[in-house]
């Protein structure tokens, strides 16, 4: 099969012929039809993040595909299953976090594309457990940015316990972004994109935003103070000023929700602001197997759209300078 491989961190990818790997116990194997290429990919990829990955290995957590083999032990699904591959590659299932519904915060899980192999491959091994099924209404195409991208940001507006009529600013009008938009403008009110590309804010436009800003020719902070001030932000871009400019648009009581991951770890917040304002920083990492579902479920509703474009796994380096560029549509997805 052929496979995206990081021969070494830091190094550009190879696309290597390799075996079609066994499953074990508990696993299946699926036949990639898409993948995503998500920013975190890229992370895993430079090994910028306090936590590396083990070279080599292969990226991917957005993976769609069937089934073509259960290991023993793996009777959830079944060959011909449609399936996703999400980060969350296995969680222990007994730890005081999985028992709770936060298998996503679970010490001893294992992370596709990270810790173990992803699905920037043709074939992939998968946990039976912790795939989830892919409803007949949502294409593959779309479900695969739905996998982190949209589960992501689903959450993320979750945890930020947005109510409706409450101003939500989105910073980055990314892969994760053009979802985080969507979902904030269906569980909130009012939505300002901010993103430092007009072709992105074009976009956030067409998906509801009701403002938007270059953070390149505006300051973000006074312009959204401008509009009253937001009661969430959603921190989506790769750089810690953008953190500390999410936090500057809040509103009293407002919360800012960390989600991407910038290589440079350190923010600055005002500990007075925070305080008499009663603002809260909240972390969220991805969703649940349950969110996914859900995710899944509003798709097939026609409450969200996925704004991708079609790559092949051959040109992944290429790929991966594009969307460092910010020219990317939001997302991109090879298709095997
Ligand atoms: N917490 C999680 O569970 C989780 C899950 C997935 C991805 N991530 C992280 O989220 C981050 C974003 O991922 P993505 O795939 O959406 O990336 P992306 O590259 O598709 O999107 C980033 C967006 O930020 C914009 N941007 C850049 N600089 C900006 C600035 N100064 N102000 C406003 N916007 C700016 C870019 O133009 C781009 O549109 C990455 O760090 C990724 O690792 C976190
Ligand atoms: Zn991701
Ligand atoms: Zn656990």
């Amino acid at each position: 099969m052929k496979a995206a491989v990081v021969p070494e961190l830091g190094a550009k990818l190879e696309i290597r012929e390799l075996p079609v790997p066994e499953p074990g116990p508990g696993q299946v194997l699926i036949r990639m039809q898409t993948s995503g290429l998500c920013h975190t990919d890229i992370h895993a990829a430079a090994g910028d993040w306090p936590v590396k990955p083990n070279p080599p290995f292969t990226p991917g957590h957005e993976g769609v595909g069937i089934v073509e083999e259960t290991g023993p032990d793996a009777s959830l699904h079944k060959v011909g299953d449609r399936v996703a591959i999400a980060w969350l590659g296995k969680a222990c299932g007994h730890c005081s976090y999985c028992v709770d519904g936060w298998e996503t915060l679970c010490e001893s899980q294992q992370n596709s594309g990270y810790s173990m192999d992803g699905a920037w491959a043709e074939y992939a091994l998968a946990f039976d457990s912790h795939v989830v099924t892919v409803p007949e209404a949502v294409s593959s195409f779309d479900a695969a940015p739905l996998t982190c991208a949209g589960v992501t940001t689903f959450k993320a507006l979750k945890v930020s316990r947005i109510e409706p009529g409450e101003t939500a600013a989105v910073f980055g009008v990314g892969g994760l972004g053009h979802l985080a938009l969507q979902y904030a403008r269906d569980f909130g009110g009012r939505v300002i994109a901010v993103d430092v590309e007009d072709s992105k804010l074009g976009l956030a436009r067409q998906l509801g935003a009701d403002h938007v800003i270059n953070a390149r020719t505006t300051d973000p902070v006074a312009a959204i103070r401008d509009l009253g001030g937001a009661d969430v932000a959603v921190a989506l871009a790769t750089s810690p000023r953008v953190f500390e400019q999410a936090f500057g648009s809040l509103r009293r009581g407002g919360r800012l929700v960390c989600v991407a991951l910038p290589a440079d770890d350190k923010m600055t917040v005002p500990i007075f602001d925070t305080v008499i304002g009663g603002k809260s920083i909240i972390g969220s990492i991805v969703g649940t197997r349950k969110d996914l579902t859900d995710v899944f479920a509003l798709h097939a509703a026609g409450r969200t759209k996925v704004i991708a474009q079609e790559r092949h796994l051959d040109d992944v380096n290429t790929c991966i300078e594009e969307v460092l560029a910010g020219q990317v549509p939001a997302r991109l997805v090879f298709t095997f």
